[in-house]
């Protein structure tokens, strides 16, 4: 188990601006965490340094094992994909990391693109290639799965197919932690939310609580839409 993962005092900064200013976080076993927050609070970069995409300028990310690196994966708001088929797309990382190439046909199953196997990766509409990145993160296995905004450039119906591929994800026992800025998409889907204000964690909360008993005023103005930043 990599889990629980804890972040100590982590700092980053890009072009003179500070971007995360004092972050402390843990991540425990369990249903989704939604980091949510403002525009450019922070979001974004606090997932990379988690994942390990960032370095830090000060802080620290530790996981419970050593081999956390192997063992989490990461999806981003628009997947890039292979100049190659469905199934080639999702096959590929299974072979770098010498895991059963089988397990890829497997993953498009659950989510919905076996049919689409043989069809060019990059031909498929927003929404399939957003289905095929979690399948081909799925297939790995990972004990922890960062996802940046998956919906953000998709339709309603698109987005809800998603959604269910993400919660089956969570129920299958991956510890989903993503970034959102839908909060209803957050209500659907969070058992834990993080709220991020311009760069530190303002508020981490139960879902429910975090909705119906916001924990700061912060919160509260979020809720309301009266936090631009
Ligand atoms: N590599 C970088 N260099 C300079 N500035 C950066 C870099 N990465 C992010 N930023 C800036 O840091 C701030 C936080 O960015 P981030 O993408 O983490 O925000 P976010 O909370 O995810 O926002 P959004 O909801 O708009 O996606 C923004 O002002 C962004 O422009």
């Amino acid at each position: 188990m990599i889990l629980p993962m804890v972040a100590e005092g982590l700092r980053f900064s890009a072009g003179g601006v500070e971007i995360i200013r004092g972050i402390d976080l843990e991540l425990r076993a369990g249903g989704p965490t939604l980091v949510v927050g403002p525009n450019g609070a922070g979001k974004s970069v606090l997932l990379r340094l988690l994942h390990g995409l960032l370095a830090p300028g000060a802080g620290v990310v530790r996981w419970a094992a050593g081999d956390a690196a192997r063992r989490q994966a990461m999806v981003f708001q628009r997947p890039v994909m292979l100049r190659r088929s469905v199934l080639a797309n999702a096959e590929y990382p299974l072979k770098l990391a010498g895991i059963d190439p089988a397990r890829a046909m497997a993953a498009l199953e659950r989510v919905g693109l076996a049919a689409l196997a043989g069809r060019p990766a990059r031909k498929l509409s927003g929404g399939e290639q957003q289905r095929l990145a979690l399948a081909r993160a799925w297939a790995m296995g990972p004990e922890v799965l960062f996802l940046d905004e998956p919906t953000a450039s998709l339709d309603p119906a698109a987005t809800r197919q998603v959604e269910a591929i993400i919660a089956a994800i969570a129920a299958q026992g991956t510890k989903v932690v993503m970034t959102s800025h839908d909060l209803g998409q957050a209500r659907r889907l969070a058992e834990e939310v993080v709220l991020v204000i311009a760069g530190r964690v303002n508020a981490i909360s139960p879902a429910p609580d975090f909705f119906e008993r916001p924990p700061t005023g912060e919160a509260a103005a979020f809720l309301r839409g009266d936090l631009l930043w």
